[in-house]
This record gives structure tokens, sequence and C-alpha cells, in this order.
């Protein structure tokens, strides 16, 4: 049984447990659900609430699915929204097939939620609010991430946006920022070269002496390949792992394949 049962109601109608800060500015809403692509199909929206957010995505034309922990608001919804599949499931074990992934994530669970997200194979787009610092983090702006380097190959992340945190109720302790990410239809590393690929980034990531010799070291080659490889990507001799863009991390791995 899903883990919300019995527990209590804050005084703002939104359980801070659940992590229920509800989206209410309608150009928001509006602007997250323009980046839904109905031609992909079926959409799953992940803690629906009261479906602020569903009730939009229920006109675009696929069918839709909304997964809400909290039972009295999935069954209020339910109701409310009758050509929506509302269920009372818990995002945390619900399977997440569908082309498109939509949520207002409730920020106690982002990080759990994005790895479960990021290690599911059966959608192709995804968009997400987060805290701004997160969305930020995801789209390196401001620089790379070694989470952001790993699923380079894999994934492409935009960022759309920061949400101010009164754009909610109740207002969270911090803004929110939109985030897409698209799986890529050809991955730019092969599938089965995953694990190493991502050993790879993590020691790149720790560090050398320098950038040549962390990019040798974790592609088991010497100081001069790596040196050689960075120049042919058009990659800084001091710069950072950080400031390798994200398609630049592909085209590494590939120049120490060679
Ligand atoms: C930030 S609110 C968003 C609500 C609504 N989509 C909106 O934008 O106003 C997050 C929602 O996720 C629900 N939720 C929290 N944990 C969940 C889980 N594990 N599975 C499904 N829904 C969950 C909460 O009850 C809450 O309604």
């Amino acid at each position: 049984m899903p883990r919300s049962s019995h527990m209590p109601r804050s005084s703002h109608g939104g359980r801070h447990e659940l992590g229920q800060n509800f989206l209410h500015h309608q150009p928001t809403i509006r602007h997250l659900v323009s980046l839904v692509d109905p031609a992909l199909g079926p959409i799953l929206e992940i803690g629906a609430g009261s479906g602020a957010i569903t009730r939009m995505l229920a006109t675009l034309g696929p069918p839709v699915t909304a997964l809400e922990l909290d039972e009295h608001r999935a069954r209020a919804l339910r109701h409310a929204l009758p050509s929506v599949t509302v269920l009372h499931a818990d995002a945390m074990r619900h399977p997440l097939h569908a082309a498109t992934l939509v949520s207002n994530v409730p920020f106690h669970l982002t990080t759990p939620l994005l790895r479960r997200v990021l290690t599911s194979r059966g959608w192709s787009r995804c968009v997400l609010l987060t805290q701004w610092e997160v969305a930020r983090k995801r789209a390196s702006v401001g620089g790379g991430t070694l989470l952001s380097a790993q699923s380079a190959p894999w994934y492409e992340f935009e960022l759309h946006g920061r949400v101010p945190s009164r754009h909610f109720a109740p207002a969270p302790s911090v803004d929110g920022g939109i985030l897409s990410i698209s799986r890529r239809a050809k991955p730019l590393v092969p599938v089965a070269q995953r694990a190493s690929y991502e050993a790879f980034a993590r020691e790149v990531f720790v560090g050398g002496r320098s950038l040549a010799h962390a990019v040798g070291s974790g592609a088991r080659r010497d100081t001069g390949a790596a040196a050689r490889a960075l120049r042919e990507v058009g990659i800084a001799r001091d710069a950072r792992a950080r400031d390798i863009r994200p398609e630049q991390w592909s085209a590494l791995w590939s120049a120490l394949r060679r």
C-alpha cells in the first residue's frame, strides 16, 4: 500500500512531508505544458496534486495518466477529470512508462526521482519543475557536473527558465526551474560502453596533476595521447573537467578509443 495514508495536513492545505507546493501561476503552467510534444504519445504526470498541470495536459490529445500518493487528492482528481487515468500510486515504485513524463517534482524527492527517471527506459522526453539549483546544474549552466557528464551521451538537458517561489502555494524556500530532458534517439556512446564511460568521467572529475593527466589515467592512455585527444576535440589545455561541454565528453571518449 502506498505510504501516505496517515500523514497530517499542514495549515496551508499542502502536506509538507509530501512536497505539496502547488503551482498556481497560469503562465508557468502554460509554459511547462508547451514543452510537451503531443505527437510523441501518452503522457505520465508524476505527483498530480489537485490537477493544476493535469487539467491542461488533458487538452493536448494523447492519453494522460496521473500518479498521486495522496489518496484524497487522487480521488478528488479522478472525479474532476474523468478523461485522465488517476492512480493512487507511489512514483518511486510505479513503472515510468509513457512517451512523455511531466512533473512539478515534490522537492524532497528530486534526487531519487531524477535517478529513477534517468534509469527508466520507457520514455523519450521529460519535462520537470525542480529546485532552481538542480535544474541549472543539470543543464550544465555555469559549468558541468559529474552527473551531467555521465548523462550527456544518452540525454540532452535544457533549462527553460526560473519559477519564483511565490508562484507556488505554499511557497517553498527556494525558486524552481523548468528542465527538459530528451533521450537521444542515437546515443553518442554505445550502450555497451556505458559503465566504462561513466568510470572514465568519474576519474576525469576526480582529477590529477592536469586535465591531460586525469583524462589519460581515466582512459588508461598516456598523457601525450590524452593531450592530443583534448586538442582534437577543441578542449583547452588549462580547462577543468567542469568546462567540458556535454557533446565534447563523448567526442573525447571516441578519440581516446581510436
Ligand atoms: C509539488 S506538488 C505538485 C502538485 C501539482 N502537480 C501542481 O503542480 O500543483 C507534488 C505532488 O506530488 C505528490 N507526491 C509526493 N510524493 C509522491 C510520490 N512518491 N508518488 C506520487 N506522488 C507524490 C504530492 O502529494 C503532491 O501532490
